[in-house]
Formats: C-alpha cells, sequence, structure tokens
C-alpha cells in the first residue's frame, strides 16, 4: 500500500510585501513511486509552486498559507539549513537547461566531487568510482575517459544526461524534473524522457514532471495536475486527464499538444 510521498495542500504563494497571490489554495498529492504531471501554460505558476517544495522561492515571493510535506513532515516548519539539505538528497532537480545549470569552469569529475563531499562526504576516490557508475547508468559511454570534460564538450542531449547523473547523486527517492527538454531537439527529447522514466523504475523513485505540454508526459505521468493562473484547475489520473478530462481549459491544451514524433535529426552522439 503506497502513501503520500509529497503532499502539496492549499498552498498560497505570493509577494511579501503586498501579499498579492500567485498560487492559490493548490492542493496536489503525490504518492510514492508514481510520476504526477504538473501541467500548465507559462504563467500559470509550476515552476513557483516546485521552488516552494525545494524551499527556493525568489527573493520577496513566500508562502503565504498552506503546507508542504515531504514523507509526512512539514518542509515549512524546517529551518533554511536543513531544508536546503534535503535537495540533493531527498529531493533530486533536473533543470531545464543543462548547459546554464552546469559549473563551465569545473570538469565533470569535480562537479561530482563537490556534491559527493559536501553531502555524503565521500573521498576523492570513492567519488570518482560513483561518478563513473552514475554516468555509466545515464548511458554516458566510456565514463572514465569523459571524466575531464567541461559541460561545452558534451552535446545536449549527453549535458542532459551528466545533469541527470548529477540529480541522483546522492539517492534522492523523488525527482523533479523541470521541462528537462526544452533546450534539446525533439528525437534528443524522447531518449531523455524514457531515460527518466527507466531510472524512476530501477532506483523506485518518485518523480514529477513539470511542463507545459502534455503530449511531453503522455505515457509518462501516472496523475496529471493541470493548473492554470495560479490555481488547480484538475487533478487526476492520466487516463482521467487525457480521456475523459470534463474542463474545457484542459481539453484546450491537449488540443494545442504539439506532437514529439515530427522527425527531428538525431545528433545526441555528435560531440561523443
Ligand atoms: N520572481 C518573480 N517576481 C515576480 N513575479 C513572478 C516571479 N516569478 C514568477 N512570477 C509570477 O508568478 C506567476 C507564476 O509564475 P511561474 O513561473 O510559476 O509560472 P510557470 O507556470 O512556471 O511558467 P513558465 O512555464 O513560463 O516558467 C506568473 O504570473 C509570474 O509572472
Amino acid at each position: 500500500m503506497s502513501s503520500p510521498h509529497l503532499e502539496i495542500e492549499n498552498l498560497t504563494i505570493g509577494f511579501e510585501s503586498s501579499g498579492r497571490v500567485l498560487v492559490e489554495g493548490v492542493s496536489i498529492i503525490v504518492e510514492r513511486g508514481n510520476a504526477t504531471a504538473l501541467v500548465g501554460e507559462s504563467g500559470s505558476g509550476k515552476t513557483l509552486s516546485m521552488l516552494a517544495v525545494m524551499g527556493l522561492l525568489p527573493e520577496g515571493i513566500t508562502v503565504l498559507g498552506g503546507d508542504v510535506r515531504l514523507d509526512g513532515t512539514s518542509l515549512l516548519s524546517l529551518d533554511p539549513r536543513a531544508r536546503r539539505r534535503l535537495n540533493g538528497s531527498e529531493i533530486g532537480l533536473v533543470p531545464q537547461d543543462a548547459m546554464a545549470a552546469l559549473n563551465p569552469t569545473l570538469d565533470i569529475q569535480t562537479q561530482f566531487e563537490l556534491v559527493l563531499r559536501t553531502h555524503l562526504r565521500m573521498s576523492k576516490a570513492a567519488s570518482r568510482k560513483r561518478t563513473v557508475e552514475l554516468l555509466d547508468q545515464v548511458g554516458i559511454p566510456e565514463p572514465e575517459s569523459k571524466l575531464k570534460r567541461y559541460a561545452h564538450e558534451f552535446s545536449g542531449g549527453q549535458r542532459q544526461r551528466v545533469m541527470i547523473a548529477l540529480a541522483l547523486s546522492c539517492g534522492p527517492k523523488m525527482l523533479i524534473a523541470d521541462e528537462p527538454t526544452t533546450a534539446l531537439d525533439v528525437t534528443i527529447q524522447q531518449q531523455i524522457l524514457d531515460l527518466v522514466a527507466r531510472l524512476r523504475e530501477e532506483l523506485d523513485m518518485t518523480v514529477m514532471w513539470i511542463t507545459h505540454d502534455l503530449g511531453v508526459v503522455a505515457g509518462l505521468a501516472d496523475d496529471v495536475a493541470v493548473l492554470r493562473s495560479g490555481k488547480l484547475v484538475e487533478h487526476g489520473s492520466a487516463e482521467q486527464i487525457f480521456f475523459a478530462s470534463e474542463h474545457d481549459y484542459t481539453r484546450q491544451l491537449l488540443a494545442a499538444t504539439p506532437t514529439l514524433f515530427d522527425g527531428a535529426p538525431d545528433s545526441e552522439g555528435a560531440a561523443q
């Protein structure tokens, strides 16, 4: 029997000074091991909701009401240091653009070492070994030979694989994938989506997909939550949302879904 992994309850986010509300009364329960998609157009509140879960809301914007619980513990009552410690170890983030998220001035091995040393107190040798394992797990060929490379020396798809490996490095049980394929061409997008789906199975993780494109998560999400203008429109099983939605807005989103399979060339291997 699964128990909720993440509970977002009546979450309201807005400006600290004026109290103007940006996300209002959003409630989403994510069962352990499930894949839930948070879907909505630009400005609907997906990113702010995700940042609230990670304790990373921008300056001046705050949680005005409600709660966020991970494994039953309220995250809002934790002090900021304890909260930050959860990022990486309990919740891994796969960002939109790996190029922007990786440090351009450090080689890959050093970036993994920084994370593994800080979070898991690993020695240099242990972190090197673990980095090779992680790169292998995300499908980087000949990982040993890639350790001294910099982010710009990988192709876009390979870079996103490295980013996923980094997100997995401390063994989080939840992965938040924030539009993880927007910077990639369509063929590579599908490979990255399949990779995250496979890792979810292998590592028994809960996954939260954040996307404006319902088509991206078709077949990948068990549940779908639809946001519009900071409010939850509906939340249900993927089957219900895709085939039996009663909401005009969701149906419009579905109708506007660009197809994933319109034949861009496969260039992921280009910079291997
Ligand atoms: N730092 C900020 N300062 C002021 N307003 C903000 C800030 N971040 C977000 N907002 C506002 O909050 C609302 C929700 O934004 P949010 O970024 O969560 O939407 P989103 O669904 O993630 O959109 P996108 O797909 O474009 O990232 C929008 O009206 C946006 O303008």
